[in-house]
């Protein structure tokens, strides 16, 4: 599942870090010693980031864990010299455990929680609730967020901004911490990725506490953050000796009016590596294509039927049907018949919005087909494919890859991948940039080009969507959709040298020389 290094892509549910913790202790580490590292990496990070600020350090302490590492973060900081208070939420005598020894080292006063006590203070630590909170904020700890939040005063969330659930992605459903930053320990979780409770975490630093990596053999977990350490081990780069048909064949389908999409989409799939580019469109749009796109074959393709002819070559080995392609019967029919050559195909834009109410029909033809497909709705088109499924990206994507049999790809400010198998990635930063025309047909194209290449569709999808946020990063704002294909060098340059390949591209330039 994990490209060999596997480093640190995980993000584990909040069930998942509590068998974490459960794990670790169970090895030999103390409960005590993993809090003394929490409140330490927050208290470092208060130290690193906020040096600047005179004034107090209010740690607001919860009556659990979370509160315990908040007694750390007091300490710790009173130790470093900085100006500290504290205030509990209940009672000291609640306290318990590893909690209740952590605020037994605690020296200094212990203030009740007072929303009015805000007068001195430069940088509020949220350490009233972490993991375990399992309602919405209320009394008191209501009205401590509404008060720092009236106040402005930063607020450094300790794994997870109070009033946000740590496993859900959508707004909470009564007052939260919004932090500037936030200390998470381990692997980050989805509330930590997930538009909109994302932004209510501020910065995410995830600090390594003691717990082993090898807890995570035992909890084997299914959620990653969409990064290079998930699919690069993968990466189909192209060998030295290779030459284009290694490179497999990507057939896309080109609409007759709309023909900026599918244009769009080759010029993806060739830069982002694919051997071969054929363009089927209708002979009416041919020189269209055929004018702009020198290196994209073009095919007239009349009726539905012309298109089963272009899939009857096997080294078309990976389709795309949708971008510009028009909601109609023939567009439902390509993309049929590429499901019943059993191609890796993309179906994306009007190809899903043909089968809206007609889900049955498409579910049965994935499930059917021999290759692997990937859908790729936007929010709007994932309602009108997926009508009855509700929650947040992740919980709608994984079920619906699950009715489908289809790798989803729920585009939006943090892209979901799901895979049939619970499988999911999320995509942790997209510029608002890249929400623009034709964005969408260059991804699909990146995805098409990769499964050309022979990747697996559920890495492919996740590779696709991260150096496609990463190109629009580097071309940055004012950029459009036709800049975003030949944006993409840049940042397979900088994937090949962390992938350890630039010896061999250079070693390839040295013998030309
Ligand atoms: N491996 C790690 O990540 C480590 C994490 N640590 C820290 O531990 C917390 C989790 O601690 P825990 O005690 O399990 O839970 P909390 O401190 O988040 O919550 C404490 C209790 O508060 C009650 N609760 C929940 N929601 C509310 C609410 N809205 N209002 C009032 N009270 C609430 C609930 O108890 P109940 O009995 O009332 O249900 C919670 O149990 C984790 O976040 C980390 O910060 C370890 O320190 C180190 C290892
Ligand atoms: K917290």
């Amino acid at each position: 599942m994990l490209s060999q290094d596997g480093s640190g892509a995980e993000i584990l549910t909040v069930e998942e870090m509590y068998s974490a913790d459960r794990l670790a202790i169970a090895g030999g580490v103390a409960g005590r010693d993993l809090m003394e590292a929490a409140g330490t990496a927050v208290a470092d990070s208060v130290l690193l980031y906020e040096s600047s600020r005179a004034g107090a350090v209010l740690v607001l302490c919860g009556p659990g864990n979370n509160g315990g590492d908040g007694f750390v973060v007091a300490r710790r900081l009173k130790a470093a010299g900085r100006a500290v208070r504290l205030a509990l939420l209940g009672d000291r005598s609640a306290l318990t455990g590893d909690a209740a020894a952590a605020a037994a080292d605690w020296d200094g006063e212990i203030e009740v929680l007072d929303p009015a006590g805000l007068e001195d203070v430069a940088l509020v630590v949220d350490a009233l609730f972490g993991a375990g909170l399992n309602r919405p904020l209320d009394g008191l700890s209501a009205a401590m967020v509404e008060a720092v939040e009236r106040a402005g005063l930063p607020v450094l969330a300790v794994d997870v901004p109070s009033g946000l659930a740590g496993d859900r992605g959508d707004a909470p459903d009564g007052p939260a911490f919004r932090a500037d930053r936030t200390v998470t320990f381990f692997r980050k979780k989805p509330a930590h990725l997930i538009v909109p409770a994302r932004f209510f975490c501020g910065d995410v630093q995830v600090a390594q506490i003691g717990i082993p990596e090898s807890v995570l053999q035992e909890i084997s977990p299914r959620l990653f953050e969409n990064s290079p350490a998930l699919w690069l081990a993968g990466f189909p780069w192209r060998p030295a000796e290779a030459h284009k048909y290694q490179a497999g064949h990507a057939l896309i389908s080109g609409g007759t009016e709309m023909t900026g999409a599918a244009q769009l989409a080759s010029r993806a799939a060739l830069r982002i590596g694919a051997g071969l580019v054929s363009l089927a469109c209708s002979p009416a749009s041919l020189p269209i294509y055929a004018l702009a796109n020198p290196s994209v074959i073009t095919l007239a393709v009349g009726a539905a039927a012309d298109f089963v002819a272009a899939l009857a070559d096997p080294r078309r080995n990976a389709v795309l049907v949708g971008p510009g392609n028009g909601v109609g019967a023939d567009t439902r029919e390509r993309a049929i018949a590429a499901l019943e050559a059993g191609r890796s195909l993309v179906l994306d834009a009007d190809a899903l919005t043909v089968f809206e109410g007609r889900t049955e029909e498409l579910f049965k033809l994935t499930a059917a087909s021999a290759g692997e497909t990937v859908l790729t709705p936007h929010d709007g088109e994932f309602r009108r494919l997926f009508p009855g499924i509700a929650g947040d990206p992740l919980e709608r994507a994984r079920v619906a890859a699950a009715q489908s049999g289809a790798i989803v790809v729920l585009k939006g400010p943090d892209t979901v991948v799901a895979a049939p198998d619970r499988r999911a990635s999320i995509n942790g930063s997209a510029p608002p940039w890249l929400a623009t025309a034709g964005t969408g047909d260059v991804l699909s194209g990146m995805i098409v080009g990769l499964l050309a290449q022979g990747m697996p569709a559920f890495l492919a999808a996740g590779a696709a969507v991260w150096i496609h946020a990463q190109a629009a990063f580097a071309f940055g704002p004012g950029m459009i959709s036709e800049d975003l294909p030949d944006a993409l060098p840049k940042v397979l340059a900088r994937l090949s040298d962390e992938a350890g390949r630039a010896v061999d591209y250079r070693k390839i330039v040295n013998n030309f020389r």
